[in-house]
């Protein structure tokens, strides 16, 4: 079937309906996912003027075929001899120029290091990628986890196996996901002394997708890793507190309400998820051809008014928690932001919200 994106037309089979199969993989509802990449392309190529940049898991060479309409220098890759025909047929059908290697990725990352750009989009966990692609990658890294139940904690210890941490099944758990994510992603550059800037990052029910700015120096990688730590977190009444290092120390009881169900998630990545002048500048490059146009103008302008420490609460829960209705979150932040406290909407949901106020500060202020 023929497939338009943005300025690209594609062709890519019937895809099964359990989105389980043999035929080379697409998924229109990554359709966002793509269209922000391009915007962040944009924005990369008008910082620094990079050029090439490999698509590590290609299947049908969407994300290349359409990094190449951008003028980037794209290498698409993939272990499967049909995804490697659909690449060929896909760039011809688009009248572009675009490398395409039949084979393993990590093998190709590790023989052709110096790439500008690296994404890596392959079925799950990246983590059996990212070894190669921290050495490969010059200045950017680009990465989809889709494995969230892992990332979340709800798969308690598939999540411990990838990743290498403790994730914990909170009420933030597209934000745990996204610094579960960070922490293995930081902890794996590190290794070869590079370090990483998370420039955007945004979390949907599906996926988490992250870009991550690097620098190869060893001094940045000691700095990256002064941005993880453990969020320890009460199941009794949702207090939270951050602890920073990498040397864990667990509260055996919640200094909010002494209850003993408190738990400790991490290594987690504590740093800021995003930079606010980069998600702005991408917002910019979002264009009306972009089919998610709308919804990724929403999403972007939600993330830079973000506040950008960990971690979110959601007001329903809350709300349940402390048996009463729920208020609007208009008047919920107002009466926060009123206090003398921070408090801001989250891209994670819509009932979702930031503050620097506690959650006896919270109930106190607004019920
Ligand atoms: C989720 S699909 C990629 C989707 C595509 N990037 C898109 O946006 O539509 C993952 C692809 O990674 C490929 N893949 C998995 N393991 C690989 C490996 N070790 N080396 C190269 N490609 C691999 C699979 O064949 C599959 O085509």
């Amino acid at each position: 079937m023929e497939v338009h994106e943005g300025t690209v037309t594609i062709e890519v089979p019937e895809q099964p309906e359990s989105g389980v199969g043999d035929v080379v993989f697409y998924n229109p509802r990554q359709e966002m996912n793509r269209d922000i990449t391009v915007a962040v392309l944009r924005t990369w190529q008008d910082r620094t003027g990079d050029e090439s940049y490999l698509d590590a898991n290609a299947a049908s060479g969407i994300r290349g075929v359409r990094a190449a309409a951008e003028g980037w220098n794209v290498t698409c890759c993939d272990y499967d001899t049909d995804a490697v025909e659909h690449c060929r047929t896909n760039f011809t059908r688009n009248d572009l120029d675009g490398r395409i290697v039949h084979r393993d990725a990590n093998a190709y990352m590790h023989e052709n290091k110096g790439v500008d750009v690296v994404d890596l989009d392959p079925f799950g966990t990246p983590i059996p990628f990212a070894d190669a692609a921290f050495q490969c990658a010059r200045s950017l890294v680009c990465v989809t986890a889709t494995d969230t139940a892992p990332l979340c904690g709800a798969h308690f210890q598939s999540g411990v196996r990838s990743y290498s941490a403790v994730p914990r099944n909170t009420d933030f758990h597209a934000e745990m996901g996204l610094r579960i994510l960070l922490s293995a992603l930081a902890r794996t550059a590190a290794r070869y002394d590079v370090g990483v800037t998370p420039v955007l990052s945004h979390v949907t029910r599906h996926y988490v997708r992250t870009y991550l700015a690097t620098s190869h120096r060893a001094t940045d990688a000691n700095a990256t890793m002064d941005e993880l730590g453990y969020v320890d977190h009460c199941e009794a009444c949702l207090y939270r507190t951050t602890t920073e290092g990498l040397i864990a120390n667990p509260h055996d009881v919640c200094p909010n309400c002494e209850s003993t169900r408190i738990n400790t998630a991490g290594p987690l990545w504590l740093g800021p998820t995003h930079e606010v002048d980069f998600v702005t500048d991408v917002r910019e490059r979002i264009t009306e051809e972009l089919g998610t146009a709308t919804r990724s103008r929403r999403l972007l302008d939600t993330i830079a008014d973000e506040i950008d420490r960990p971690t979110h609460y959601d007001q329903h829960r809350l709300s349940k928690q402390w048996g009463i209705s729920a208020i609007s979150m208009d008047e919920f932040l107002e009466a926060l932001t009123e206090s003398g406290y921070e408090a801001s909407r989250t891209h994670y949901g819509g009932t979702t919200f930031k503050t620097n106020a506690d959650v006896e500060a919270m109930r106190r202020i607004t019920t």
